[in-house]
């Protein structure tokens, strides 16, 4: 059979994946048109504008560069489908709110919706890629979905190509990837369609680099991969309560440990905790997959993962609690950062939301700072997106256009978020205006600790006791 020649891709899902991968795919392949689709107007909308709908180092550039030459923008997803050669599917795959396996499971209707979509829309063959993550063997189901909707003569190859970008470095990560994974059926057709998806990718990925597998092993690597991560990420948040303990320095830990070349330094930093709209979703569908292949101690060791998080978030927010003489009613206390990471708007499941539930729930008074967060998702957030009244909390936070502001007048500056701007702020003058004792939380093991304790600080680290 002659190679297949990939000239139209459609992307379903315009968000945080769809949109950054198939606006690089459109720079690295001049020669493809590619149309990203989303039912979401404003998000397309704003994909459209000046103003994109995430913010993401270097992706206005990308967009710049392609957007009405071969980059296109749309709600007409059904036009999108038709016209395309291959279509990524990357929806939305949420935890399961209801119904059976509800808190573990993945929500799997999106992608199944967007499934059905392209069979009935699809009036030619065409390779359908799983972008979203999804559970071991989604596949399966996705193909009994296009079998059963399409129309005669029209076929359909899967492949399952996750993605692993992290947020905050998504563009070098897709221009630079250390790998590209790709899974097919090991059919003649199976192994045609994977070679048409690397040679989207071999415009500018290393051949090295496209790795090809079987489908179940490529879906199951991806959840693989997110679990050891946040797995490395909990231990060492684990560790981190023994150094307070102890008098050992959970940096210092984690430098030796990371030097040895087994391991490695990258992903051993202790924080206020993980957050992120993949690591503990993806864990709990991993959970719930074990539990439904009657595998319940592969279950518990996973879940101990999850679980080893909330007691992380929680110790920090009791920290400060206990820190000041336990009580923070009425009590100042500045939030520094709300995304889940810096360098990224993105506050899904951010550790921020339960520290600052945490300090409201002692009747502190909250005030917030973010140098990308907008108002209005803080108040999505503080609410659950509209579950919890807004007005009880409403007289306890305040939302600042600055750090400074933030923390005037605070009893405790609490770093939640790694924004490199607050190691440079004039923390001689935030001290000014702070009461005494004025309390520093690092939450992240960014600020300079000997350089606040000069200015008069007391410094909390995550991770570094007291004793000497
Ligand atoms: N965010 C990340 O960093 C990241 C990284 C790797 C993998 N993933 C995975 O990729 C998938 C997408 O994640 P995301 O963060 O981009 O989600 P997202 O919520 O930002 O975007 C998903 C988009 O899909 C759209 N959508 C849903 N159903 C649709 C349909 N039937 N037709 C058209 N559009 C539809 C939604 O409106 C939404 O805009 C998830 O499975 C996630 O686990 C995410
Ligand atoms: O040493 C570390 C590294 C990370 N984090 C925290 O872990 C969370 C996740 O960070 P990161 O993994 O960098 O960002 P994500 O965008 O969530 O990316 C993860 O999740 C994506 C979605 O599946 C995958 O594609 C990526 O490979 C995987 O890194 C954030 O809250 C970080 O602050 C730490 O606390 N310590």
């Amino acid at each position: 059979m002659a190679p297949i020649t990939v000239k139209k891709i459609c992307c379903i899902g315009a968000g945080y994946v769809g949109g950054p991968t198939c606006a690089v795919i459109a720079l690295k392949c001049p020669n493809i048109i590619v149309t990203i689709v989303d039912l979401n107007q404003a998000r397309i909308d704003a994909w459209n504008s000046d103003n994109l709908p995430i913010y993401e180092p270097g992706l206005d550039e990308v967009v710049k560069a392609r957007r009405g030459k071969n980059l296109f923008f749309s709600t007409d997803v059904d036009k999108a489908i038709a016209e395309a050669d291959l279509i990524f599917v990357s929806v939305n795959t949420p935890t399961k709110k209801s119904g059976i396996g509800a808190g573990f499971a993945a929500d799997l209707n999106y992608l199944q919706l967007a499934t059905r979509r392209i069979a009935e829309v699809s009036t030619s063959s065409k390779i359908v890629v799983e972008k979203s993550t999804v559970p071991c063997r989604t596949a399966e189901s996705m193909r009994t979905i296009l079998e059963a909707n399409s129309k005669p003569g029209c076929h359909f190859q899967i492949l399952s190509n996750p993605e692993f970008l992290a947020e905050g470095t998504a563009i070098q990560d897709l221009f630079a990837p250390d790998r590209v994974l790709i899974g097919s059926l090991q059919t003649d057709e199976g192994l045609d369609a994977c070679k048409a998806l690397m040679s989207v990718y071999s415009n500018w990925v290393p051949t090295e680099r496209i790795l090809t597998v079987g489908l179940w092993s490529s879906e199951l690597s991806k959840l693989a991969a997110n679990a050891m991560l946040a797995q490395r990420i909990s231990s060492v948040n684990a560790l981190s309560a023994i150094c307070e303990a102890t008098g050992a320095n959970i940096d210092e830990v984690a430098f030796a440990v990371g030097k040895d070349s087994r391991m490695g330094s990258k992903f051993l930093k202790a924080s206020v905790g993980f957050g992120g709209s993949c690591f503990q979703k993806d864990i709990l569908n991993l959970v719930y997959l074990s539990e439904s292949l009657h595998l319940p101690e592969v279950a518990k060791y996973w879940r101990a993962v999850v679980e080893m998080n909330e007691y992380q978030k929680d110790r920090f927010a009791h920290k400060v609690v206990e820190t000041l003489f336990n009580t923070i009613t009425g009590k100042k206390i500045a939030i520094l950062g709300w995304a889940f990471k810096k360098d990224t708007g993105d506050t899904r499941e951010s550790p921020s939301i339960s520290i600052a539930n945490h300090f409201l729930s002692e009747k502190a008074r909250v005030t917030l700072y973010d140098p990308q967060v907008t108002e209005s998702q803080i108040w999505l957030d503080l609410t659950n997106y509209g579950e919890v009244p807004a007005e009880p909390i409403k007289p306890h936070v305040t939302i600042c256009e600055s750090a400074e502001e933030a923390c005037k007048g605070a009893e405790a500056i609490v770093v939640c978020t790694e924004w490199d701007e607050f190691k440079t702020l004039d923390w001689e003058k935030i001290y000014k205006n702070c009461p005494r004792p004025a309390f520093v939380f690092d939450g992240r093991l960014m600020l300079d600790r000997k350089a606040l304790q000069k200015i008069g600080f007391s410094v909390v680290t995550i991770g570094s006791g007291d004793r000497p």
